[in-house]
């Protein structure tokens, strides 16, 4: 046995065995005594690192020796520690100690699962338990333990990449290492955890794990002195213990952000004390005299933090110091600590209050006698008469009272005072050129303290403008060499620095200094702000005001498309009027989308003014605007109101056949092909010739009414005629005769359209594939989707919106998400795509996964809309649990808050299931909600 420089004594495999027999025999434990407290460290070990509600799922996976059994009493462990334990166990012993260890995890219906139901991939897991082999292994592994030790090493090599890859946490030894050498092919697993027992074996010196740890709380004195054990204390009560030091700067991510800012800042201050920083109470506390200007009027200086609770952090102070002074003047206060080891700062504002009398007592006499002197001779912030004067009168003190005799008194204006927080932020230095703060803020709610989080991203605009700081060069050093060229602004930075922005002011400011916005940039970050109405357009009205960006056209129709979208009318019309004073508009397109949005909102009346009233605006109306107005009111199944006007109007525009094909379309998609073969009819009586689009639209028409026979009689009468069918015939027939239930029908026509010279498009197999996942089966479709691949062609989202939505209507969920997780970076999903599987988890009553989706759209790049709120809130009331309505709740307010109207029956429906659940506080935010989207429900009362 050797200690390492680090005062740890490591065991051969011969000890270990010795050591065992020693624990069995003289000194007196049963093997099931010893087992119960190992299991239970390496329990306690896992708990310590990784958190339940972050790392839930745990596989144990259990050898056929003693450490198999270590692992069983974990899992049993792990299991009323509120994680979800599964085993593995495939070499079963009948020894009674293991069987009864299987019947008490049986009890509590852990499953077990055998190798052949072991998922192929194991990252549905959170936390692998490798309790394989411990220090009686030799040699090379035997089956099957050879491969689950090959799954453990494949899994880390095919997760690197991916972030949330399962942590592995070896029990004892790293299974498959030599226990004395290690891993010595270099090609064993890598444990992100290392749970030693009872002292560690040699291999552990070759572990490099963040988190490696000593458990086994039985080992005597007697066995410490005859191997000469050099192990570290267990602190208090604790089971396991940390050898060595943590991680430095643990990932900071928003989702394990505790909302509790004192149980957050509890962890980060646990944090500081394992990686063995040095002062990690000391903190700068900031006072400012009663109008405290910065600079001159404020003072800084480092304190000691005595204290943290949920009333607030306390520290100790002479009163009438000049902190004293100015704190009570201005009770306003800052704490600053800065953890250098870990990279993170934690801010506290707030105002502070003296603590009592007896508060202030006690914290003095607990303190070591040594600093009780200071406080008690010296008169802060007064001059001494000299350095020998204030020795005296230490000297004198101490004669006064006596070591062991009576206490020093407390000095009367020597007390604690305590900073209750208004906001408590947390940031850490990050590598990453995003880092982020969070801060919470207190509100009080119904006379009742909450806080909220807000989540700051900084550096991200001053990183976009300025070459990276490594980059400056001094132009004098180096007059040859060009400017080193601004990295790429970067849509997603921006967008999110947008969204997590509460500062009108700062926000204007950041956007301002930038120069480089481009037309392209602008339009991307509005789309990306697309389900965030309210944001979208206090950007757009920033880069409105910026010193040397114009607006586009597009940029503008863009705002005013979203403006129209929450029907903000008010704004839509400023926009207009600001196009027009700029000379950029308003065009056609823009009256376009105003119609169509006024159409789509019930108000077609509004909508008909609105055209007819365009050339106020400047913007004169011609053919083309007329036939894209009819267009928007067909569409929208007003066809009456668009064959009016267009019989008012048709002479003064000169209506052509593309007027007449809208109108004929406007007849078809309300499922009335006589009408739209009368006007038709009538197109031609006025020598006006039908185009293909014409027979097209009839073609499509028929199918669409049901009248199949009708729709292939025109279809042949088409190929009869020689008019020269397109892709477009193809598909609509392929469509048609699929979606009416002639799958056999449908897949002739698409075999037969290649022979007949005309190659499918991607809409072809989107409509080919959509046919097979509704009218066949899904395996079918994608067999398809394969074969589109095989060809060259390139999936566009609807394509896998298809496939995603036939997979999961027949519960394929997992598949479903294997494709999503394919859609590249041409091809992201998009609103819908989230749509469909938010609703399919919902409707399975899988809330928890469809909440996971929406998070993920949050966090992205696809802002959630209408249909994912609706969606979501109705699915909260499935479960009839209170905490689904709270949640439900919260829903609520982020919509109303992006600019969506809930529904009055969703607003009436979440208040009262809050109030029944007795959530009244929650339910009059509600209700204030409720006003302010000026829905006031009638008849309610709390
Ligand atoms: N202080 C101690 O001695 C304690 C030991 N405990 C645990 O007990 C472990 C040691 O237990 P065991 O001695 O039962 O042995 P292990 O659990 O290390 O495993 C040995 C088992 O694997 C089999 N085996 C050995 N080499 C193999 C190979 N190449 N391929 C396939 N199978 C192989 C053996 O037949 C035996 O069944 C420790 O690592 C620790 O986890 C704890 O339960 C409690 C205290
Ligand atoms: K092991």
């Amino acid at each position: 046995m050797e200690s390492s420089e680090s005062i740890i004594s490591y065991l051969s495999q011969q000890e270990a065995g010795e050591i065992d027999e020693l624990l069995m025999g003289p000194v007196g434990f049963s093997l099931d005594q010893l087992m119960e407290l190992a299991g239970l460290s390496v329990a306690s070990a896992i708990a310590e690192v990784y958190r339940s509600n972050e790392y839930n799922r745990v596989l144990v996976i259990c050898g056929p020796g003693n450490n198999g059994g270590d692992g069983l009493v974990a899992a049993r462990h792990l299991h009323h520690f509120g994680y979800k334990s599964c085993i593995c166990y495939p070499k079963q012993t009948s020894k009674p100690i293991y069987a009864r260890l299987v019947t008490q995890l049986e009890s509590m219906s852990v499953p077990f699962l055998s190798i052949e139901n072991l998922p192929k991939e194991l990252s549905n897991f959170d936390i692998l338990v490798d309790a394989i082999f411990g220090f009686s292994f030799k040699g090379n592994p035997w089956p099957p333990f050879d491969d689950l030790i090959r799954k453990l090493v494949s899994l880390k090599d095919h997760y690197q990449e991916h972030p949330k890859s399962p942590v592995v946490v070896s029990v004892d030894t790293p299974s498959g290492w030599h226990v004395e050498d290690g891993d010595t092919s270099g090609e064993g697993i890598k444990p992100d955890m290392l749970v030693s027992l009872t002292a560690p074996k040699l291999c552990a010196k070759k572990f490099c794990g963040p988190h490696h740890f000593l458990g086994g709380r039985f080992v005597p004195l007697s066995i410490m002195q005859k191997y000469k054990l050099q192990l570290p204390p267990y602190p208090g009560t604790c089971m396991c213990v940390r050898i060595g030091k943590a991680p430095i700067s643990p990932k900071f991510h928003e989702k394990t952000m505790e909302s509790d800012p004192f149980v957050q800042f509890q962890k980060w201050h646990d944090n500081a004390v394992e990686a063995g920083v040095k002062e990690p109470n000391t903190m700068a506390l900031s006072t400012a005299t009663k109008d405290g200007k910065p600079y001159s009027d404020s003072s800084s200086r480092m304190v000691s933090l005595k204290k943290v609770d949920q009333g607030g952090f306390v520290w100790c102070s002479n009163y009438g110091s000049r902190k004293g002074r100015e704190i009570s003047e201005n009770p306003h206060a800052s704490l600053l600590f800065y953890w250098n080891a870990l990279n993170r700062q934690v801010r506290v504002e707030g105002f502070v209050q003296k603590v009592s009398e007896e508060e202030s007592e006690e914290y003095f006499c607990s303190r070591p006698r040594e600093i009780q002197v200071a406080p008690a001779v010296s008169k802060q912030s007064t001059v001494v008469l000299g350095r020998e004067v204030l020795i005296q009168q230490c000297k004198e003190l101490e004669e006064k009272y006596p070591q062991g005799s009576m206490m020093i008194p407390k000095p009367k204006d020597w007390g604690g005072y305590r900073l209750i927080p208004e906001t408590i932020e947390f940031w850490q230095g990050d590598e990453s050129s995003v880092q982020m703060r969070l801060r919470y803020y207190s509100q009080v709610i119904d006379g009742r303290k909450e806080w909220r989080i807000l989540i700051i991203f900084i550096a991200s605009i001053e990183w976009l403008m300025q070459p990276s700081k490594k980059l400056i060069r001094n132009p004098l050093l180096h007059p040859h060499s060009a400017p080193s060229p601004p990295p790429p602004p970067d849509p997603t930075t921006i967008t999110n620095l947008i969204l997590q922005s509460d500062n009108p002011n700062s926000l204007t400011q950041s956007l301002h200094t930038f120069t480089q916005w481009t037309p392209d940039l602008v339009q991307t970050i509005l789309k990306r702000l697309w389900n965030h109405a309210p944001k979208a357009l206090q950007f757009f009205q920033i880069l409105y005001g910026h010193p040397t960006y114009t607006h586009s056209p597009t940029s503008f129709d863009h705002a005013i498309d979203i403006a129209a979208r929450i029907r903000d009318y008010k704004s839509l019309w400023t926009l207009v009027a600001r196009m027009r004073s700029q000379k950029l508009g308003p065009t056609p397109k823009t009256f376009a989308i105003i119609t169509e949005r006024y159409v789509s909102s019930g108000k077609a009346d509004k909508a008909v003014k609105v055209f007819l009233s365009m050339h106020e605006h400047g913007c004169q109306q011609d053919l083309n605007s007329f036939n894209s107005f009819l267009d928007v009111l067909c569409k929208s199944k007003r066809v009456e109101m668009a064959y009016k006007l267009f019989k008012i109007f048709r002479g003064r525009f000169k209506a052509d056949v593309i007027s007449y094909n809208i109108i004929a379309n406007g007849f078809c998609l309300k499922k009335q092909t006589p009408r739209a073969l009368e006007i038709l009819k009538e197109m031609v009586e006025r020598g006006l010739e039908p185009t293909l689009t014409t027979y097209n639209i009839l073609l499509k028409g028929y199918f669409r009414a049901g009248q199949v026979k009708e729709g292939w009689e025109f279809f042949l009468q088409m190929k009869k005629r020689n008019i020269e069918i397109d892709v477009v015939s193809y598909t609509t027939v392929i469509h048609g005769l699929g979606v009416l239930g002639e799958v056999v029908r449908a897949r002739k026509v698409f075999d037969e359209m290649i022979g007949a010279g005309v190659l499918p498009s991607v809409a072809t197999y989107n409509a080919f594939i959509q046919v097979l996942c509704k009218k066949d089966c899904v395996e079918n479709a994608i067999i398809v989707f394969d074969e589109m691949l095989r060809k060259g062609y390139v999936p566009n989202v609807t394509t896998y919106i298809v496939v995603i939505r036939g997979l999961c209507h027949v519960g394929k969920m997992d598949m479903a998400i294997e494709y999503m997780n394919q859609m590249g970076d041409d091809c992201e999903p998009n609103i819908q795509t989230y749509n469909v599987v938010v609703r399919y988890y919902c409707d399975d009553g899988e809330i928890e996964k469809a909440l996971e989706v929406f998070e993920k759209m949050s966090g992205g790049t696809c802002l959630p809309n209408l249909d994912t709120y609706n969606i979501l809130i109705n699915a909260m009331f499935v479960r009839k649990k209170s905490d689904d309505l709270v949640v439900a709740g919260k829903l609520l307010i982020e919509m109303v808050d992006r600019g969506f109207l809930p529904r009055k029956f969703t607003l009436n429906r979440v208040l009262n299931g809050l109030v029944l659940t007795g959530n009244q506080g929650f339910a009059q935010e509600i209700l204030r909600l409720q006003s302010k989207c000026g829905r006031i429900p009638r008849h309610f009362r709390l």
